[in-house]
């Protein structure tokens, strides 16, 4: 008889309605892998930024079709479906299915691991949605599941430099160029989730699989495009990584520049992408004059992105280790202590090559 196999997706969930939208973000602030602060502080701040921020987020929320909430839901219940499809292809013999654990709203990843328990599953791989590892968005998934989960998984960190997953973010670069209207001159801006520069410094490697994932992207697009990465959607007063993909556009609007810009952090269409992307950012390139702005779409169900997801998967089933990246196992060189792996050992005389890239 086959297995049972749950595949849990992780992701960070949104309100379903403008009247979540204030708890949501108070989830949100309350994440000590956000918020690194003890408890009570961290507790008091919650409340403040939370409802000092939820009346502009809310405006936000509402100029998508998502009935005042966010689509993130809709969206990652698409990508849950297609990518059961390719599982029970690529599995015929066992029973595989996928359940949706969101970490700010529902469904809650304690629902998940309820119903994952229900089940009763033989094997668990707990599949982010963030192809990036980072300690604020899987790290802080894979705390909650271990508290709610009764049980052994396993877990596919990271898959940044995954074929599929690369070709995939090329292709829709690709479509949104001939959206463009083909122009010759192109400025392509891979835009990522910014961090608080204090989270690097402690060790995520986020940002350095974000920018080694832009190299390759770089490799595979025409080579007069002039290609840079930047991170957006900066929260508080605490400094985060740069350049701001704001600031970057108005640079290059300035110029007169031919803006492609697509995001290489999130994989569906949700506020960062269709308001902040899509709008608030438009406006600034508009500003200062840019040539064209074309916001390149998300993977989303992406055929590329579905097999790349499906293949982390099959792989991580057939490994001894519980934890696994794209490249098998540990992806990130030494020195970035917020890796799950563990540290690789220098073996006396043998030089080891941390970088998979
Ligand atoms: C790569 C993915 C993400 C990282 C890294 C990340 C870090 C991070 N986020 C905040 C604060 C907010 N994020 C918000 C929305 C949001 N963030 C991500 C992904 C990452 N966040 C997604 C997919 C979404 C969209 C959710 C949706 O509703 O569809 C929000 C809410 C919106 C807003 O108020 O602007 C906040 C707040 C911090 C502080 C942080 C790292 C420390
Ligand atoms: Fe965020
Ligand atoms: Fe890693």
């Amino acid at each position: 008889m086959g297995r049972r196999i749950a595949v849990v997706l992780f992701n960070l969930g949104g309100p379903d309605t403008g009247d979540d939208v204030q708890p949501f973000l108070k989830n949100l602030f309350r994440d000590p892998a956000i918020i690194r602060a003890p408890l009570p502080i961290r507790w008091l701040v919650a409340r403040i930024i939370s409802s000092r921020r939820a009346p502009m987020v809310k405006q936000n929320y509402a100029l998508m079709d998502a009935g005042g909430g966010s689509p993130l839901l809709g969206e990652t219940k698409k990508q849950s479906a297609a990518l059961e499809a390719e599982l029970a292809m690529r599995l015929p013999g066992d029973e595989v299915r996928c359940f949706i654990a969101m970490r700010y709203w529902h469904p809650f990843t304690e629902e998940a691991a309820a119903e994952v328990q229900k089940w009763g599953a033989d094997e668990v791989v707990l599949l982010p949605l963030y192809p990036q590892f980072s300690t604020t968005t899987t790290g802080s998934s894979l705390t909650a599941w271990n508290k709610a989960y009764k049980g052994q998984s396993r877990t596919v960190c990271c898959y940044p430099f995954e074929e599929n997953f690369v070709s995939a973010h090329v292709d829709r670069i690709m479509e949104a160029w001939e959206r463009a209207g083909r122009p010759d001159q192109v400025n392509l801006l891979l835009s990522a989730h910014g961090l608080p520069e204090s989270v690097i410094k402690a060790g995520d490697p986020y940002q350095w699989q974000c920018e080694a994932l832009a190299e390759m992207v770089a490799g595979r697009v025409p080579a007069h495009w002039e290609v840079s990465v930047c991170y957006q959607s900066r929260v508080g007063p605490m400094k985060w990584i740069g350049p701001a993909t704001e600031e970057e556009i108005a640079r290059i609007s300035d110029q007169g520049g031919n803006i492609l810009i697509a995001p290489i952090a999130f994989v569906s269409e949700h506020i960062e992408t269709l308001v902040e992307l899509g709008e608030e950012y438009r406006l600034v390139a508009e500003k200062h004059g840019a040539a064209s702005y074309t916001r390149v779409e998300a993977l989303g169900t992406h055929p590329g992105f579905i097999a790349t997801m499906a293949g982390e998967v099959t792989q991580a089933l057939s490994m001894k280790a519980a934890i696994r990246s794209c490249a098998g196992d540990r992806l990130c060189p030494s020195g970035w202590s917020g890796c799950p792996h563990a540290e690789r050992k220098q073996k006396a005389g043998v030089r080891i090559t941390e970088n998979a890239v």
